[in-house]
Formats: structure tokens, C-alpha cells, sequence
């Protein structure tokens, strides 16, 4: 089997960035995907139309998705990562450019696990890559070459915005757009509760909310938009809104997000520390 992407471990974040690549025109069949259970792997296969296999049914399916592979994407919780690398690093074509998409696993921590000389590329997505609205952060590894770096970059462009940073501002990146999409929901939870509370039918609330986050994104995606401004403009002199962003300002909404990100931040360096 030769596959020019291999998505190794293709749960909630891989699969966003297989379902945004097949969108964006990458053909289904220059993709393979692996993942634990086999039943998840009928439903990729159904859902994509591409090969997945499952590492329970097929003990080597990770070494046989990576034979060929031009890209293996390594999806799979921090705690797997350098398992996996270990376990591919035998059979893995000597050019093969490995990209992680896991929080919190050093460049150092994978190039270790890998064969001497892989080339190894960091990245921090997010799942709104399977909407073509994402945002990826690429890392270049001790080996990877200039070339390398810009054709993964070319490649992610097709799920949203790619950045590139030095490796010590992943941690950072993580807790604004890794965890981000996270927060963004929950505010729509919060506000879709806050309209029930108000007497409003809970489905009604639930509809409000998510147009309306999804509106306020929209807005946030034209050309040069500035939150501040566009929060300004909502918001009349002594009416309502005011009232609720005093209110959000006096419980100190800003300095809460502050401190979430900021644990969110510490935890990715905690787990580099217990993955040694
Ligand atoms: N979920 C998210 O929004 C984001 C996740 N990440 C990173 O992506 C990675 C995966 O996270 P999720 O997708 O949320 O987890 P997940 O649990 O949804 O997906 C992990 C997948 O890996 C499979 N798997 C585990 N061990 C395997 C092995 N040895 N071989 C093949 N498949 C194996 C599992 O069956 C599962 O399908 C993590 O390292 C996380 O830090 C990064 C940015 C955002
Ligand atoms: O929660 C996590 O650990 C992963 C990394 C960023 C988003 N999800």
C-alpha cells in the first residue's frame, strides 16, 4: 500500500483535518487513517470514503498505514505519541515528514522516539479545520527542511489560517486557538442557559445562541475586523448591552479568561514534564 497522507490515530482532531483536507480537493484515495477499534473504523471508511484501519483488528495497521507515506499525521492523545513513533520508526519511508498535531509533545520529545534524521514538523490545530475555518501553528524540527516546512504550510492553508512560531509559544497557541473553539461553545452554552433563565423556551434560547455566535464569527472574519469596534457598535450609550458587559466587567469576565488560558497553558507544560 503506497498513501501520501497517513492519519495516525484519527479521533476528534485528526479527523477534522482528514474531513477539511478531502474537502479542500486532497483525493480520498492518497489518505489512510488508523485508529484503536474497528467499529470507528467502518464509520470513517463510510463517512470518507478512504481506508481506515483498525489497530485492534490489524496489530500492525499504523507500520502498514505509514509504508509509502509521503505524511503521517500523528493524532493520537499526548500520552501515545512516542509509542507510536517507536512503533512506526522501523518501516517509516526515510523521507516521510511527520507532523504532530498533540499538545504538550516536545519537538525533541518525538525526534527522539523517531529515527535518526526524520524530518519532524509540530503543529497546533483546532477542529474548526474541518470547516475550512481552522487554525494551525507549525514548529519545523531539528530536521526538517526549509521546503518541507512551506509544503505542510501549503498543505494546512487548505483548513484555515496557518501560522508559524518558534516551538517555545505552542503551549500559548494551545490555550488561545487549540483550547479556543472550546470557549467559544461554552459561551454559547452559557448564553443559551442565561436566555432560559430569562423564560425563554430552552430551544429557542439554544437557536439564539448558536446564531448569534455564529453571526458575531462571521463579522469577526471580514477583512481587518476589530472585536473592540464591533462590540462597541452593539453597544447604545446607557442601554442594555452596556449593562451586561459592566456586569461582565465587574465579576472580571476578562481576568477569568485570563487565568483559564493561563491553565490551560501550564497544563501543556506539566505534561511534557510527565512525558520526560
Ligand atoms: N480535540 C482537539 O480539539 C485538539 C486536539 N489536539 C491534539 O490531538 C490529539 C488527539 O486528540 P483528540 O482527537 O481530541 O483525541 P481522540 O481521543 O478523539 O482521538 C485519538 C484517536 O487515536 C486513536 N488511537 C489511540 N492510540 C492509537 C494507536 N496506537 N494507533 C492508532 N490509533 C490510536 C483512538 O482510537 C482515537 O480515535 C491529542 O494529542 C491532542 O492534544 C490538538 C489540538 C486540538
Ligand atoms: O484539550 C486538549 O488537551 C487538546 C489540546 C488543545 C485542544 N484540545
Amino acid at each position: 500500500m503506497s498513501y501520501k497522507i497517513a492519519f495516525l490515530g484519527c479521533g476528534s482532531m485528526n479527523e477534522a483535518i482528514l474531513a477539511g483536507l478531502l474537502a479542500a480537493g486532497v483525493h480520498k484515495t492518497d489518505v489512510i487513517a488508523t485508529v484503536r477499534r474497528g467499529e470507528r473504523a467502518d464509520e470513517l471508511a463510510k463517512r470518507y470514503g478512504v481506508t481506515a484501519m483498525a489497530t485492534g483488528e490489524e496489530s500492525d495497521a499504523n507500520q502498514q498505514a505509514v509504508r509509502g507515506a509521503s505524511l503521517v499525521i500523528i493524532g493520537v492523545k499526548p500520552i501515545g505519541v512516542t509509542d507510536l513513533a517507536a512503533e512506526i520508526g522501523p518501516v517509516l519511508p526515510h523521507g516521510a515528514v511527520v507532523v504532530s498535531v498533540a499538545a504538550a509533545v516536545s519537538i525533541e520529545q518525538l525526534e527522539r522516539a523517531l529515527p535518526a534524521g526524520q524530518p519532524v514538523i509540530r503543529t497546533m490545530p483546532n477542529t474548526p479545520a474541518r470547516v475550512g475555518r481552522g487554525v494551525v501553528s507549525v514548529s519545523g524540527g531539528t530536521n526538517a527542511t526549509r521546503e518541507q516546512i512551506d509544503q505542510v504550510k501549503e498543505l494546512f492553508a487548505n483548513l484555515g489560517l496557518v501560522v508559524e512560531v518558534p516551538e517555545e509559544q505552542v503551549d500559548a497557541v494551545s490555550a488561545v486557538s487549540g483550547s479556543g473553539p472550546a470557549y467559544a461553545f461554552y459561551l454559547a452554552e452559557a448564553m443559551a442557559d442565561a436566555g432560559a433563565k430569562l423564560g425563554l423556551d430552552p430551544e429557542l434560547s439554544l437557536l439564539l445562541a448558536r446564531e448569534t455566535v455564529v453571526g458575531a464569527g462571521y463579522m469577526l472574519a471580514e477583512p481587518g475586523a476589530d472585536p473592540a469596534a464591533l462590540r462597541k457598535a452593539v453597544t447604545s450609550p446607557n442601554g442594555t448591552t452596556e449593562r451586561a458587559i459592566a456586569t461582565f466587567e465587574e465579576r472580571g469576565l476578562p481576568d477569568i479568561i485570563a487565568d483559564g488560558a493561563r491553565a490551560a497553558a501550564e497544563r501543556s507544560r506539566a505534561i511534557t514534564r510527565e512525558l520526560g
